[in-house]
């Protein structure tokens, strides 16, 4: 971390010390009681944050998470277990995990929409659950104590305080490893989460056990504020309320799940004072949540992203500093000269079309090969099934001479695979730098980014995705793919959106990408110049069928393919016998 990332941490800690000795000396005690509630509810949308703000999942059960944790604390209350309130808070956050995940387990196969209804109905069972049972201890009139230390209702508020920042710290510790990281390009795209290696399984899995723990620790710092509790103080509708100030606020930052949870604990206190009724509050956030659903930003989001194109803009206006050389390649591996990427007979059908009919294609160790054909060819359908983005292809792919057609986009990816989509999927609240990271799976020094996002013609690592054109987004994505180092990139149209001059340079600097990282390619795209710059090799596809397939020159020069590619032949050439070179 450098200081500028250091020093928001710096301030927040402050802050929370100042809040710590000021308001419980200030504030007179009912006003102390509201802290203690927004306090509370600040963790409990701290772990709306890790689900709905960072992992982009619509989870409409969290007050059941706090509900287990405030359960398990009332129960280890009960029965005088050992190690008091603190590890009874943790144990109430634990138990909660396992629920989290089985609930997470239905959001591996459905999202959106119906996840947020499956997880609605697990919170109106537990309301029914709950309505059903009383929390342990209130037939035994058994209410909680609080640590000694805690016990004042100032001092509780001091240790509310201090839960919330541990948490934010391991949150924030967390959102810096590559399973949190991915959760900020699972909300954006889960396709381009998996093209870059991510298991979207365990990602929202880890999500879903995260944001449940942090809930449960929520349930029990309740049971502290409030001594006992009742089933409707975790009714599903305050599930419901809090998602839409989550998605409203932002609570993925520490900032917004603070101002989430002072709206949470004080709304109904300032709507009371102003005689207005309780449910105008809810309405209210409801409507600005769905104007924040459809934007896809949350306030915080949006005042950060910014702050951030703020400083880029100052960072641009700059002279670019001197970057280090890149790394070397990694050694070839055997002589060098065998293929990386083999595919043999490859089929896939759309119903009754015939997207591609038994393509055979290879990409060489160290080469760039080019893909092309005219609109509805299959060439996207051919990366998509090699990445394994698409399942129930016939035919074989072998990767260094290893069959990979069982594996997952995201485990291919892993295994060296990395391919670029059409439509780029980045998330614009991400820095490049940040983007990079998350692409290369592995610890990208800045030296080394800074180096290749030059390399390929994108500014400077700061400069969030947010403020740079789509053309450069699509360099971007390309080296965010290099910066893997991946064994083949599958590049589809990447220099869509250039100007001549721009596109026969990238050319010429994809030509380079094999010697200088170690890469082969694969390059799908419509631009000949830029074919003729990049590639040795270009295979040619016409109605899903191999129509030429050679060294660049011959089978641009073959009439067959003039034919084909500028639409002046009048029947698909079916089952024509390569070009040989
Ligand atoms: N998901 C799908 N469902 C049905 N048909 C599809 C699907 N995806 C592609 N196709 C069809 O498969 C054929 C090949 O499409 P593909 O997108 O691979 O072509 P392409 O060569 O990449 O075209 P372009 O240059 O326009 O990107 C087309 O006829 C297309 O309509």
């Amino acid at each position: 971390m450098n200081v500028s990332e250091l020093r928001p941490w710096g301030i927040g800690l402050l802050l929370a010390l100042a809040a710590c000795v000021a308001l419980p000396l200030a504030l007179p005690p009912y006003w102390i009681y509201l802290a203690i509630a927004a306090m509370v509810s600040s963790v409990l949308m701290q772990s709306f944050g890790v689900i709905v703000g960072r992992a982009g999942v619509m989870s409409l059960c969290q007050m059941s998470f706090a509900a287990i944790g405030a359960w398990v604390v009332l129960w280890l209350n009960l029965r005088d277990a050992p190690g008091g309130f603190l590890l009874w808070l943790v144990l109430g956050g634990l138990a909660a995990v396992p629920v989290g995940v089985a609930i997470g387990l239905p959001a591996l196969r459905i999202r959106g929409v119906n996840l947020a209804v499956v997880t609605l109905g697990f919170g109106v069972s537990t309301d029914i659950v709950l309505n059903a049972n009383q929390f342990p201890g209130t037939s035994e009139f058994k209410s909680l104590q609080r640590p000694a230390l805690f016990e004042s209702d100032q001092g509780y508020f001091v240790l509310t305080v201090i839960v919330f920042v541990l948490i934010a710290i391991g949150l924030g510790l967390f959102n810096r490893t590559r399973l949190g990281r991915s959760w900020t390009e699972l909300r954006h795209s889960e396709q381009a989460a998996a093209a870059h290696g991510i298991s979207v399984a365990r990602s929202k899995l880890a999500a879903f056990a995260i944001s449940a723990f942090v809930a449960g620790i929520a349930g029990g710092l309740m049971v502290g504020q409030i001594s006992s509790v009742v089933s409707s103080n975790f009714a599903m509708m305050q599930s419901v309320a809090m998602f839409a100030v989550a998605v409203l606020i932002g609570p993925h930052h520490p900032e917004g799940a603070i101002m989430g949870g002072i709206f949470g604990a004080v709304m109904a206190t300032l709507l009371d004072t102003i005689g207005l009724p309780q449910d105008v509050g809810g309405i209210l956030f409801g409507v600005a949540a769905i104007f924040a659903l459809r934007s896809g930003f949350s306030q915080t989001d949006f005042t950060r992203m910014r702050k951030r194109e703020k400083d880029a803009r100052a960072l641009l206006a700059r002279e670019r500093p001197p970057v280090p050389d890149l790394p070397p390649p990694p050694p070839p591996t055997g002589d060098g000269r065998g293929d990386r990427l083999a595919v043999r007979g490859l089929t896939v059908r759309f119903g009754e079309v015939v997207a591609l009919s038994g393509v055979d294609l290879t990409v060489p160790e160290r080469g760039v090969v080019g893909l092309i054909g005219p609109n509805g060819a299959g060439k996207s359908t051919l990366i998509s099934a090699v990445t394994g983005f698409l399942a129930g292809y016939q035919g074989t792919v072998e990767l260094d001479g290893k069959a990979i057609d069982r594996y997952s986009p995201s485990v291919r990816a892993r295994h060296g695979l990395r391919r670029t989509f059409q439509t780029t999927a980045i998330a614009p609240e991400l820095t490049q730098y940040e983007y990079l990271m998350i692409s290369a799976g592995r610890s990208l020094g800045r030296g080394e980014a800074e180096a290749l996002l030059k390399f390929f013609g994108c500014p400077p690592g700061d400069v969030p995705v947010s403020i740079i054109d789509a053309g450069t987004r699509r360099l971007l994505d390309v080296a965010a793919a290099i910066a893997a180092r991946p064994r083949v990139a599958l590049l589809d149209e990447p220099a869509a959106g250039q100007s001549l001059d721009e596109s026969m340079e990238f050319g010429r600097r994809l030509a380079e990408v094999p010697e200088r990282f170690g890469v082969s390619v694969l390059l799908v795209e419509h631009d000949m110049q830029l074919v003729r710059a990049a590639c040795e090799q270009v295979t040619v596809l016409d109605f899903g069928h191999v129509i030429a397939s050679g060294p660049t020159h011959d089978v641009l020069e073959n009439p067959a393919v003039r034919d084909a590619y500028l639409g002046t032949a009048d029947v698909p050439l079916l089952d024509t016998a390569p070009v040989q070179p």
